[in-house]
């Protein structure tokens, strides 16, 4: 079974913990909730840092904990990065590299040094003493380091909390690629939307304690029982795949679902996939096709749900296409007014125009 399937329930003090959790056995999962609905607590109990009171952990097939078996951190292969890396202060960064190379020893070695380092860019730091080291470059250092213990699960709590938003901006494309290059999978817990859009392919929604809602991330935040759909700049994330790049217009067709294609500024003709973001509020919608717009992206669209976001605004969750399989869905904000003006309600057919794309991994 190529999955993580996790149970764990617990009374701690006034917190109760009743985790049901099955994430796949690759890519990213974001283990997303406000602060204490129990995020950390889930990935101390994957690492085997706590052992609930009633824990069951099956990681691809193989068994971390049940009734009668508890697996050792130590003899789990887990890399986990915290949202502050402690490094050995007396050791060059290569010191502490090094020393997660030696833990490594008789571990199946799927990743090397030369690879870590240069995914992420800490050849430059090799030398240095961590107390030199910025805050961004010491994360980095700490996710190569668990890196380089071979892991086949990373766990990741917050890795960029502790950071200003600089760093955390440079930081962020290296966990892009990170996230292209690994085949082994990561539980990433984060109560950052931005960063869970960027890097995540699934998510857990949390909720005091147990998971809300699973599911990959495209239809998670369109959910109407999730509150990404009532921020102010709630949108969805789309993945496509670029088709022809319009030199002269500097345009990029992409399609994001057979049949439907939007442009994005710049050449991207040379990815494979890339990652877009379609904000509620630049989507707008009408009963028939808009002729002698300004906006190149329309589709023809059906309502599944809406929700009011505040007292003058409508979220309306709608999926690509009249008929036939839905396409991904996308959400548009509008007035009540034009809600009720327009007679909208789920199941009818219309069209979107989408104002502006943009690519969520530039
Ligand atoms: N060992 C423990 N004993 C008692 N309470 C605990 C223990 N561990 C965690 N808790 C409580 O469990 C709740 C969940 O904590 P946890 O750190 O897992 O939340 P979180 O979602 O990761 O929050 P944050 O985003 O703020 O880190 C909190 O109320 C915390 O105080």
């Amino acid at each position: 079974m190529r999955e993580i399937q996790a149970r764990f329930q617990d009374d701690l003090g006034a917190f109760k913990l009743n985790v049901a959790l099955t994430a796949p056995g690759r890519g990213v999962t974001a283990l997303f909730g406000h602060s204490g609905s129990g995020k950390t607590t889930v990935l101390r109990c994957v690492a085997g840092l706590h052992r609930s009171r009633v824990g069951a952990l099956h990681f691809l097939g193989e068994c971390w904990q049940n009734d009668n078996t508890f697996l050792p951190t130590h003899k789990r292969p887990i890399g986990y990065v915290f949202q502050e890396a402690s490094l050995f202060p007396h050791m060059t960064v290569r010191g502490n590299l090094d020393f997660a190379v030696k833990r490594a020893k008789g571990a199946h070695a799927w990743i090397a040094f030369d690879e870590v380092v240069a995914l992420l860019g800490v050849e430059p730091l090799l030398e240095r003493a961590p107390i030199r080291l910025s805050g961004g470059e010491r994360q980095r250092v700490g996710m190569a380091r668990a890196l380089l213990t071979q892991p086949r699960l990373l766990l990741m709590d917050e890795p960029l909390a502790a950071l200003d938003r600089l760093s955390k901006q440079e930081i962020l494309p290296y966990l892009e690629s990170l996230h292209d290059r690994l085949e082994i999978p990561t539980l990433y817990v984060s109560h950052d939307l931005d960063e869970v859009e960027r890097l995540a392919d699934h998510m857990c929604y949390l909720e005091h304690g147990e998971v809300k809602l699973a599911g990959p991330i495209e239809s998670l935040l369109t959910h109407p029982d999730l509150p990404f759909a009532k921020d102010p700049v709630a949108g969805v994330v789309l993945r496509g795949k670029p088709l022809h790049y319009e030199a002269q217009d500097h345009l990029t067709r992409i399609e994001i679902f057979p049949g439907f294609e939007v442009y994005v500024p710049g050449a991207l003709q040379d990815r494979e996939a890339c990652r877009l973001r379609i904000l509620a509020a630049h989507v707008s919608l009408s009963l028939h096709p808009l002729q002698g717009s300004s906006i190149l992206n329309h589709f023809p669209v059906r309502i599944t749900d809406a929700q009011a976001m505040d007292e003058a605004r409508m979220n309306v969750r709608i999926t690509l296409g009249h008929d036939g399989p839905a396409g991904p869905a996308i959400l548009a904000r509008i007035t009540k007014k034009s809600w009720r003006e327009m007679a909208l309600a789920p199941g009818k057919t219309l069209f979107a125009h989408v104002k502006s794309v943009s690519l969520v991994d530039d």
